[in-house]
């Protein structure tokens, strides 16, 4: 009896290492999972690779690291493994072979609260929310011919941006400028003006009421968001989430901003019911949104919250982006009086007779293309593009690698675009001709060239380039049109401070200061706002 009762036990352990085999081998797969991790440097407990980042400008450290790690590169974040790409080869793999795998953004705490009552598109993970609205943005909001029906506002933004240039330059009688010369402006200031109140105008139709608090607000919202705190580091410990005041911070935030945008709305609803209804030609992306509300063919629901989301996300994606890309444009050419006045001559031939700059006009500027491009090239707005998130697991990345679920994916573009191996000796050199000779000539941001991807690539790549492009030539092409320009004091071009600060996007660390006199005169405005404003 006992012996049967010992045989069937054997009996009934065999029956059941036979069935548990599979799982077994499935845990032990699950275990083994990551063999093979992309290479990265020495880590601390606890903090990781935290102590390779400091006192460095994030995506200057990581192509250090990168050039001893190689092009695909783990990090580790506090909890978080962090995969970096620096390579055109590695950002391929991350934005086309495995676009599918990575098209997500991750749901950090602080995120987490910037969107509590509707998510956008940026910060969207991917799902069917995410391609619904992007698809709303690419074949509605930021389509070509929505950008080419945008063109009046944008054009008085640019006779706004000459005349407070002209305005603030004007000679002054008083010391510390000598009598009759020149006063410098601010054109950081100017710029980041002119660019927010352009893309404001494009999504609402017109300025708001309040304005300078709102775009402090917005401001604000860029810095949180790309803001990496600590309960972003160690999400799964409250004693980090207890002392992290981001999560508090985002909090306050955006109530404020729900605040502020509603007023926005509401003034917008205001404007349009004294104005009647107004034509397709003249709809702003706001009405666009709120008539494919009306209509409800949009196969998600676009409440309110997500309304007031994806204006946020316009606006925050929009300006800081467009106005550091162009304070560098105008940075590089002062560098460059070659290259400065090669644009100039261009942009005056094209203009010969006119008293403004008129969109069509832009057509003809290849030059001042050129420069825009050469700018992107080296000073890459969103360094690291924007977080991507690895869904699950995934192996065989650039061949061999095998990435985490869950990690965090960088690719740095500032890295590969200034990267000698691609561009060549002189791949720090401000040089916009490049682009029109030699292996480089016709490489594109479009995402097909995987060796300058500023916009990014793939599902996730910007959808705002007609818009951000339209604006930038028309400011450029405005500032060289209507004025020569000197560095303040008769500095030598070697001289200008080309430092970047830190932050999400790469802008310039100190404000750029200038001399302009006018060449071709200035249309008066009835209608300028005290540009000192922009001082105080
Ligand atoms: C020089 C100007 C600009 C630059 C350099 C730039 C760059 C970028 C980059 C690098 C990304 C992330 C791409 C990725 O993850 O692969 C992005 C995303 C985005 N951009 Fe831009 N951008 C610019 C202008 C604009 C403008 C004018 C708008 C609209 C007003 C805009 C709207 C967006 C949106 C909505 C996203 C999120 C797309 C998504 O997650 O699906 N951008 N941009």
């Amino acid at each position: 009896m006992d012996q049967e009762l010992q045989s069937s036990s054997y009996h009934y352990i065999f029956l059941a290492v036979i069935l548990l085999l599979p799982l077994l081998a499935a845990k032990l797969r699950r275990r083994n999972r990551c063999t093979n991790p992309p290479p990265g440097p020495w880590r601390l407990p606890v903090i990781g690779s935290l102590p390779h980042l400091v006192g460095a400008l994030p995506h200057r450290a990581m192509r250090d690291l990168s050039r001893r790690h190689g092009p695909l590169m783990l990090l580790r974040l506090g909890e978080l493994p962090v995969v970096v790409a620096s390579s055109p080869a590695a950002a391929r793999e991350v934005m086309r072979t495995h676009d599918a795998a990575f098209a997500s953004r991750p749901r950090t705490a602080t995120l987490r609260e910037l969107t509590r009552d509707g998510l956008g598109v940026a910060f969207a993970p991917h799902g069917e929310h995410w391609r619904q609205l992007r698809k709303l943005c690419v074949s509605e909001l930021l389509s070509a011919r929505r950008v080419r029906s945008l063109r009046r506002g944008r054009e008085a933004e640019a006779a706004n941006l000459v005349a407070s240039v002209a305005s603030l330059s004007s000679p002054s009688p008083a010391p510390p400028t000598p009598p009759g010369a020149a006063r410098p402006v601010n054109v950081s200031a100017l710029l980041a003006r002119y660019v927010t109140d352009a893309i404001v105008r494009a999504v609402v139709g017109d300025r708001i009421g309040d304005r300078d608090a709102f775009l402090e607000k917005l401001d604000e919202g860029v810095k949180v968001a790309a803001g990496f705190s600590l309960a972003d580091a160690f999400p799964s410990s409250r004693l980090a989430r207890a002392l992290s005041g981001a999560a508090r911070r985002a909090r306050a935030h955006h109530s404020e901003m729900t605040r502020l945008m509603d007023g926005v709305i509401e003034e917008h609803a205001q404007r349009r019911a004294a104005a009647g209804a107004g034509n397709d030609e003249e709809e702003d992306l706001l009405d666009v949104l709120l008539r494919v509300r009306k209509d409800g063919n949009l196969q998600v629901p676009l409440d309110m919250g997500t309304i007031r989301a994806v204006i946020i996300d316009l606006f925050g994606a929009g300006s800081e982006t467009t106005a550091t890309t162009l304070q560098w444009a105008m940075a590089e050419l002062m560098r460059h009086p070659a290259a400065l006045r090669k644009a100039q001559a261009e942009v005056r031939r094209v203009l010969a007779g006119e008293h403004r700059v008129a969109e069509e006009a832009l057509l003809e500027m290849r030059y001042l293309k050129l420069v825009l491009k050469e700018t992107l090239r080296l000073h890459a707005a969103v360094p690291l593009l924007l977080p991507r998130e690895c869904q699950e697991e995934t192996r065989g990345v650039l061949g061999r690698f095998d990435v985490p679920g869950g990690a965090m994916v960088l690719v740095n573009a500032w890295a590969i675009g200034r990267d000698a191996g691609i561009w060549g000796a002189d791949a720090e050199e401000f040089r916009p001709e490049r682009f029109e000779e030699g292996d480089m000539a016709g490489v594109d941001f479009r995402g097909t060239d995987f060796e300058f991807v500023p916009f990014g690539a793939g599902r996730r790549i910007c959808p705002g380039i007609a818009l951000g492009l339209a604006v930038m030539e028309l400011g450029l092409a405005s500032l060289l049109f209507h004025f020569d320009w000197e560095l303040p004091g008769g500095a030598a071009p070697e001289q200008l401070d080309m430092d970047e600060g830190l932050g999400i996007t790469a802008r310039r660390k100190s404000d750029l200061w200038l001399q302009a006199t006018v060449c071709v005169s200035v249309p008066k405005l009835r209608h300028l706002e005290n540009p000192l404003s922009l001082y105080s």
